[in-house]
């Protein structure tokens, strides 16, 4: 036979061969899944799934489709099949029990080109390395003591902003609020990250406005992957590779800069993200080689992650101060009894402010910054008693359980009051506690694997009394494991002690246990591991610009707007934002 028939023959065969094959994978597709019970569906169109009921709105969309199907469904989002969880019993189900196989991230065209293939902390999958930058991030990025070390960039930058505003005053002019809050918090999170700063003049500035945009762009090939190539026609994927080498040149130069500073006698440069990661790197104290697209990797997950969550939080705030004025009235004049005559307010007075407190937990309620968090699965799972293969995209809509009637009187009112003396936080649904590991080494006693990293707070010294005795009480029901009776079996037993494996000393008091809750219906900053690690800095960067912006200034609407029909509407993008910017009137306060 020749050659060229050789060739012919196999076309002919290879066409028929590939049909039967693809037949084959779908049809052993289906009937894999015809064994699974999968969650319900909302009636779907071929090829496109559910892709139509996102709207333009996706939460509110997604909000909607749960309460007419369900709290756990199953949506057909073009080639991807995603999970939308709309209830804190199953966030807490994830949370206590599933919480490792549900910590992946789903990646998307855009991240994947931006982030180094998503080598940073945010889009990375679940694991050691994972893992390590997580713990650096919590133990050397945002401990209490590092956030106060930052201070200085708050100060500056609110005593520039608290300027710009008392020169638009001169002037009698009203002024753009949110995009003020925009510049001044960007700048704060740039700062600290990489001591440049990142408002509309500044390079870092423009190319992070850029990188929004294409984040937030619709990308073909993620929902349809043989349409991929449709994204490089449009130009979108040249576009993305472009800005990504942007970016990738300006973190080269500043990882440069700070080489250069290191190697400088006289460092005496105040520290910034950059330098603790490489000055950790260099001391070898990280327990993991971080290479440079690591570094710049993590680099931008804290700077996308910190900006657009911070300036959302801050402009819901103040908008909902100016559309409900007793609570504006009530806050400054709490912000104002606590400062008295200084001429700012201090980090120390925040501590004192239980209402604004309150105004700002209330805001993360209505405006959670991620209204839709999105997790991947690593295994198969079940979940609700439904089955979740692997590889499956979880969303989870935040925006709507923190508006879910059954946790919340009167869900859809700004009332910061419901906050005054409860106990509900959103530090209490968090990996850090939860989720420490737990894990044993068995030797001549039972010990802890991985040491105990912690953070202490001096406090008064407690009198040692009962609770030193059931503490002890506890702790030697582990150390005595090594007798031969297994005494550690015996003490976990279920037979005499209710959930063995769980550490409760009440069991230990004559009381019954004070269940307390864990508020899994509030995770403004997300739950389990892959919780937000940087609650302390985002809180006090929001706290302390707005408590100054409420004791330096007095606020109305520009004209004709009337505060009752303050304009509310939001966009969905990478955050939920205010749709139309807040223009406002400040007014001095001559006494300051
Ligand atoms: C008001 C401010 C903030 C809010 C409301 C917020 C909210 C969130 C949420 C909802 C998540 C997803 C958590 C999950 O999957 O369960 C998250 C993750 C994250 N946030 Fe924040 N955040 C804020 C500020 C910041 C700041 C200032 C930074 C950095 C400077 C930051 C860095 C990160 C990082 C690195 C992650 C990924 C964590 C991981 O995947 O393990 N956030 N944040």
């Amino acid at each position: 036979m020749e050659l060229h028939d050789v060739a012919t023959l196999s076309c002919n065969l290879l066409f028929p061969s590939l049909i039967l094959l693809f037949s084959l994978v779908i049809w052993l597709k289906l009937v894999k899944k015809k064994n699974l019970n999968l969650p319900p569906s909302p009636p779907k169109l071929p090829i496109i799934g559910n892709i139509h009921q996102l709207g333009k709105l996706t939460h509110r969309s997604l909000r909607d489709l749960s309460r007419n199907y369900g709290s756990l469904l199953l949506l057909q989002l073009g080639y991807n099949p995603t999970i939308l969880v709309s209830s804190a019993d199953m966030v807490r189900e994830i949370v206590k029990n599933h919480d490792v196989v549900c910590s992946d991230r789903p990646k998307t065209t855009s991240m994947d080109i931006m982030f180094y293939g998503c080598k940073g902390m945010c889009l990375g999958p679940y694991g050691e390395y994972w893992r390590r930058v997580k713990k650096m991030s919590v133990v050397e990025l945002f401990s209490h003591e590092r956030v106060q070390s930052f201070q200085f960039v708050r100060d500056e930058e609110v005593e520039h902003l608290v300027n710009q505003i008392n020169c638009a005053c001169l002037e009698g002019e009203s002024i753009d609020l949110s995009e003020m809050l925009m510049s001044v918090l960007s700048n704060i999170v740039s700062r600290c990250v990489l001591s440049h700063k990142s408002d509309g003049c500044s390079k870092f500035g423009q190319l992070g406005k850029r990188i929004l945009i294409l984040l937030t762009s619709f990308c073909i090939g993620d929902m349809f992957p043989y349409l991929r190539w449709l994204d490089v026609v449009t130009g979108f994927i040249p576009s993305l590779k472009a800005l990504s080498m942007e970016f990738d040149a300006f973190l080269d130069q500043v990882i440069e800069e700070h080489r250069a500073l290191e190697n400088h006698e006289e460092n005496n440069h105040k520290k910034d993200f950059v330098s603790i990661i490489m000055q950790l790197q260099k001391d070898g104290m990280l327990e993991m080689d971080l290479t440079r697209d690591n570094i710049k990797a993590i680099l931008l997950d804290m700077f996308v992650g910190g900006t657009e969550t911070s300036t959302t939080t801050a402009e819901w705030m103040m908008a909902e101060l100016l559309k409900h004025p007793h609570a504006m009235k009530k806050v400054q004049q709490e912000v104002r009894d606590v400062v008295g005559n200084k001429s700012k307010v201090d980090m120390e007075d925040i501590s004192k402010m239980e209402y604004l407190k309150c105004v700002l937990k209330e805001t993360f309620r209505l405006h959670p910054a991620g209204a839709l968090v999105p997790r991947k699965t690593s295994a198969n799972v079940k979940l609700g008693g439904y089955d979740i293969p692997s590889d499956t995209t979880i969303l989870i809509n935040i925006w709507a359980i923190q508006r879910d009637p059954k946790w919340w009187e009167n869900p859809e009112e700004f009332i910061p009051e419901r906050f005054e003396k409860s106990s509900i936080d959103f530090k209490a649904a968090g990996e850090i506690a939860e989720n420490l590991d737990m894990t044993e080494v068995y030797g001549f006693s039972v010990t802890k694997k991985i040491p105990l990293h912690v953070q202490p707070i001096p406090r008064f010294q407690p009198a040692l009394g009962l609770d030193q005795q059931r503490r002890d009480s506890t702790t030697s029901r582990r150390d005595r494991a090594l007798d031969l009776i297994n005494i550690w079996v015996i003490q976990r037993d279920p037979k005499w002690w209710e959930n063995p494996e769980e550490f409760i000393p009440e069991r230990f008091e004559k009381s019954s246990i004070d269940f307390k809750g864990e508020h899994f219906h509030f995770t403004p900053f997300g739950f389990g591991r892959r919780r937000c690690p940087a609650i302390p800095f985002g809180v006090a960067s929001v706290e302390y610009l707005i408590a100054n912006l409420l004791y330096r200034f007095d606020w109305k609407l520009a004209a004709s707007e009337i505060a009752e029909n303050l304009d509310m509407t939001e966009v969905y993008g990478l955050s939920v934002t205010k749709k139309i910017p807040l223009h406002v009137q400040p007014i001095p306060r001559l006494s300051v």
